[in-house]
């Protein structure tokens, strides 16, 4: 590919090494999460969201258990503006939740920022501006120390701005807008400047926050200037380092993850990543990630489908069928071996009474986000194999399927859909499945048949078979006496003219789920005398019956009408 010359790394990790976090193996407890949905994922929309959306919004955030909101830039517009208002206004914002709010350094932007927050009962006003060598080039064409002095004066008007306003609890935070483009120690210095204008306390921190506003680098090199800022910044026991990645690279999660264990104590983002081009980072795998760690993520995604639902309808924006923990596909296996492995981790989970989740293929269970096994788990497709339609016949519609019928059935009803071209539904697995086996009844068609013991038969408890049967629209009548039932109907049609050639090889019955109006499955397969074998399936409230209808089923099946001839 040409032009690749053009591009070099255009970020600045640390002088010397600063890689303590990588000998931590997991994020051991929950940031403060902001939730950025409202700010940035906002301002990336084709079409911003209206004022309804967003109240609708922010009060789904609040109900996912978000502390922290961005609800906008109420400089921006009006519709930003009287969003906040609406907020402030109508009391709709929780006592426990706090609002933020993105501002530049600029004087009138400040006030009106201000100004839009009369009345509120807690906010924290976050100011930012670029610090990375090319906005500082290119966009202001200032030097460092011009730079530092934008930060700096808007860190005064924040504080002259709040005195004003003593009714209301201010927080402030400060972002080096494009960090990852700016040199750490340019960067450690210019919020060094606003720190210690602010002078956070232990009861009035202040938050720094990092972001990657263009991801530039791999996630570690991120994580190395986190660590960097943590050692170099002023006062950090009263600062709260908060991480707000983007995902150019298509690693903000990654950047995020290490970038906690480089010291961040906060993340800013968004759901399902939405955001400036690639996106912010998606908080909902951050979140899931640290679930499927053991760790308590302090957001509720335990009804994932109405969380997608409620997203897309206030963004207009989709979520992919593959997106971590919340796509459609996610939990999906259709490969034979993966669902074979799925189905007996599942069965050694239940047998033992496991709490504890280690099914093969999946991360996590299905259920703890609210997706079903029988809808989302094993779905049917030509790479599948007979665990997995086995599975479905039992989950779905009680057929516990003997382990020697598995496997011609699964490559049946692969076939099937590799011939179709189409994955098949649990319903179309059992259409097909009961075309072929289930009670098939053409050419023979047993209409009753009655049982008695045979107590003088051999001195055992043999039966007697008084059957009617119709063979190619052919009624007979006959009895026989036999080692069992079926035995005793197999001696019964052997008196019909025609010939019949097979052996018992294997027998098993079941009860049906309790829903089911058919109550009992039987399972027959007998073989002839060249070795084939033919499988039926019986059903029928009673098991008796059941039995005797899969012995047909079995015979039907070895003689196709055509072929069973006087
Ligand atoms: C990475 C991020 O997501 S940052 C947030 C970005 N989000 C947004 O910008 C959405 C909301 N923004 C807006 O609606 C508008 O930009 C407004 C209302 C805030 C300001 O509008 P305007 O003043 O008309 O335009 P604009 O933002 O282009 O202003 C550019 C000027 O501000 C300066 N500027 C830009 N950012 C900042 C900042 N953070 N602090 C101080 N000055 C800044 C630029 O250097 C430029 O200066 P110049 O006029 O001397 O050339
Ligand atoms: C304002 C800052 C935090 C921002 O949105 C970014 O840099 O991406």
């Amino acid at each position: 590919m040409k032009n690749y010359d053009r591009y070099s790394v255009g970020y600045f990790p640390p002088a010397t090494p600063h890689n303590e976090w990588v000998k931590k193996d997991h994020v051991e407890k929950a940031p403060t999460w902001c939730s950025v949905d409202l700010r940035d994922g906002n301002q990336a929309l084709i079409v911003p969201m209206s004022l309804e959306e967003k109240v609708e919004f922010f009060q789904y955030l609040v109900k996912l258990g978000f502390k922290e909101i961005e609800v906008g830039f109420p400089a921006a517009s009006e519709t930003e503006y009287h969003f906040l208002r609406k907020l402030v206004d109508d009391n709709l914002i929780p006592d426990d939740v706090t609002i933020q709010v993105l501002t530049q350094s600029r004087k009138h932007i400040i006030k009106k920022t201000f100004d839009s927050l009369v009345g509120v009962k807690k906010a924290v006003v976050h100011l930012y501006n670029s610090t990375s060598l090319a906005q500082r080039e290119q966009v202001f064409r200032k030097e460092k120390p011009e730079i530092i002095k934008i930060a700096t004066d808007g860190a005064h008007l924040l504080k002259e701005y709040a005195a004003k306003y003593p009714e209301t609890d201010f927080s402030f935070e400060y972002s080096p807008e494009s960090f990852t483009g700016t040199e750490v120690d340019f960067a450690a210095e210019i919020c060094n400047a606003v720190i210690d204008i602010w002078e956070p306390t232990p009861e009035n921190k202040v938050i720094i926050n990092l972001p990657s506003t263009v991801e530039m680098s791999m996630p570690h090199v991120y994580a190395s200037q986190i660590e960097y800022m943590c050692e170099q910044l002023h006062n950090r026991e009263n600062v709260i380092v908060s991480l707000h990645p983007h995902n150019d690279r298509g690693t903000a999660v990654a950047a995020a993850e290490l970038g906690l264990l480089a010291g961040g104590d906060r993340i800013e983002g968004t759901l399902f990543g939405n955001g400036e081009r690639t996106g912010n980072v998606d908080i909902v795998t951050l979140a899931m990630n640290l679930f499927a760690h053991g760790v308590d993520p302090e957001l509720n995604f335990s009804n994932m489908p109405e969380v997608v639902e409620k997203y897309e309808q206030y963004t207009d924006m989709k979520v992919p069928p593959r997106q971590p923990y919340s796509g459609k596909l996610v939990f999906a296996a259709f490969s034979g071996s993966h669902q074979d492995a799925i189905s007996k981790g599942m069965r050694w989970h239940k047998e033992k009474g496991l709490r504890t989740w280690s099914v093969p293929y999946l991360l996590i269970d299905p259920k703890d986000v609210g997706r079903e096994y029988e809808a989302d788990v094993i779905r049917i497709n030509s790479q599948s194999g007979k665990g997995g339609v086995a599975y479905i016949l039992e989950q779905n519609f009680g057929y516990s399927i003997p382990l020697q019928m598995r496997e011609e059935i699964g490559y049946m009803v692969k076939d099937l859909s590799d011939k179709e071209h189409k994955e098949l539904s649990p319903a179309e697995v059992y259409q097909a499945f009961a075309r072929e086996y289930v009670n098939v009844f053409d050419p023979i068609d047993i209409t009753d048949a009655t049982f008695m013991k045979a107590s003088d038969y051999k001195s055992n408890d043999g039966m007697i078979a008084k059957i009617k049967v119709r063979i190619n629209d052919e009624e007979y009548e006959f009895e026989a006496v036999g080692n069992g039932r079926l035995d005793a109907i197999s001696n019964a049609l052997k008196m019909t003219p025609y010939t019949f050639d097979y052996k018992f090889v294997t027998y098993s019955e079941h009860a049906l789920s309790a829903e089911s109006s058919s109550k009992a499955a039987a399972y027959v397969c007998i073989e002839d005398s060249d070795g084939n074998q033919f499988w039926g399936v019986g059903q029928h409230e009673d098991i008796i019956l059941a039995s005797v209808n899969a012995l047909v089923s079995a015979l039907n099946r070895q003689n196709k009408k055509d072929h069973f001839v006087e």
